[in-house]
């Protein structure tokens, strides 16, 4: 394989790996190599040498991928008090900190405030500036722009042209300017398109944003530090799609703020972690249907709910040793979940599965562990970390008793 690919295939990972790891660790399990996080990271930092990059942390909050993005000079972008507090842990300075705060709730608030003063709060609402100021904080301060325009893989996250995120960018500057009168230190502007952009279509509209966001930086009272374009950097899902072109990326991005002087930040998530993670799950029930056969999994929508959300299509291998002497069988992989919507994949020319196969499900590495949940008292999975060839746990899977520990 080529030193740092665009793209990593599911069939790029070794069968006998994974069979490897499951046989030790259970399923269902995620598995996620720290190596290819790294490898994604120096991709965008060489594609914007000049750009002060910070990891949404959302798309995954592990406290090994955490460190591995910090020691390859990341900052941390936190959408919650929470993220802020794993960030933290993960040994971020408060100052690579920045907070985006949507909404936030008075205990996040008042937990960053004491825990991260030094971090930079990206407000969205004058209202966050009020709340912010009732409670006697006058730092660091940049202002979210919604610009009206939007892109992603599908409509639920195409966040910029949804006016729940941050101030009409014909209402920033006065955002701005009142944070000044009143002490703030406002130091940047920032707008993200959605996530997900990879076609040209999609980085078009970035460029839109951004060129909206300039607009706004170029006319701000205020002497800005940064122009925080955001994150949504794709990555292709489906065999047939290519991978983001980086260079159209920055070009845009660095055409849209030609004459802006401040420095420049972004934040992706998603294209650091998504395919250097894979979720393994053993078939455990077979049945032929008029349609498709089912193919039973112990992974199901609370594992990855991708799928089930947003509608997203997951590649599925079978790991089994003799799958290439198989025949081929329209396939639906369904989980233990009791909701018709619990699919990870439809209609999948898949080997013939059987009871007891291992299948992988790519792109797992970003939002996935992080969406998982516990309904219908299920557990979360476990986290396996791949690190220069060692594997080792990085999160146990869930007990029962984290299911009723926290009840009174
Ligand atoms: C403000 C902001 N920045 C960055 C991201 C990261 O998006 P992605 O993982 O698509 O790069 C998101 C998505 O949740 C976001 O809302
Ligand atoms: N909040 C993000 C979208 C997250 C999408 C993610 N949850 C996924 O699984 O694709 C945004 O504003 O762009």
């Amino acid at each position: 394989m080529t030193r740092n690919p665009a793209v990593r295939r599911l069939a790029d990972w070794s069968p006998g790996d994974l069979r490897d790891l499951a046989a030790e660790y259970g399923t269902p399990l995620y598995v996620q190599d720290l190596d290819r996080v790294r490898e994604n990271y120096e991709r965008v930092a060489a594609a914007f040498p000049d750009a002060r990059i910070h990891y949404a942390v959302k798309a995954n909050a592990g406290r090994a991928v955490l460190r591995a993005l910090r020691e390859a000079g990341a900052g941390a972008e936190c959408a919650s008090a929470g993220e802020v507090y794993r960030a933290l842990d993960a040994g971020f300075e408060p100052s690579e900190i920045h907070y985006t705060a949507v909404n936030p709730p008075a205990r996040d608030l008042d937990y960053v405030l004491d825990a991260a003063p030094d971090a930079t709060f990206v407000v969205g609402a004058r209202d966050t500036v009020d709340r912010l100021a009732e409670r006697g904080f006058a730092g660091r301060l940049a202002v979210r722009v919604h610009p009206g325009v939007g892109a992603g893989h599908s409509e639920a996250v195409a966040t910029g042209a949804d006016a729940k995120f941050g101030v009409p960018h014909d209402e920033a500057a006065a955002v701005i300017g009142d944070a000044v009168d009143r002490g703030f230190d406002v130091v940047g502007v920032h707008a993200h398109v959605g996530s997900g952009m990879l076609t040209d279509d999609d980085v078009a509209a970035h460029r839109e944003v951004v060129e909206r966001l300039a607009a706004v930086a170029r006319n701000a009272p205020a002497d800005l530090e940064f122009v925080d374009a955001g994150g949504g950097f794709g990555v292709p899902y489906r065999p047939d799609e290519e991978p983001l072109d980086l260079g159209s990326v920055a070009d845009a991005t660095r055409t849209a703020l030609a004459d802006v002087d401040a420095d420049l930040v972004l934040e992706p998530g998603r294209y650091f972690v998504a395919d250097a993670g894979v979720l393994l799950t053993e078939v455990n029930t077979v049945k032929p249907t008029d349609g498709a056969t089912l193919a039973g999994v112990d992974a199901g929508m609370t594992t990855l709910l991708r799928p089930a959300l947003y509608g997203a299509h997951h590649e599925v291998r079978s790991l089994a040793p003799d799958a290439a002497d198989r025949d081929t069988d329209a396939v639906d992989v369904v989980g233990p979940i009791c909701e018709s919507t619990d699919v990870l994949a439809e209609d999948r020319r898949l080997p013939a599965p059987e009871r007891g196969d291992l299948l992988a499900v790519g792109n797992a590495g970003a939002y996935g562990v992080e969406m998982s949940f516990q309904y219908n008292s299920r557990q979360r999975p476990a986290v396996v970390a791949l690190d220069g060839g060692e594997d080792s746990l990085a999160r146990e899977r869930d007990g029962f008793d984290s299911l009723t520990a926290p009840e009174r």
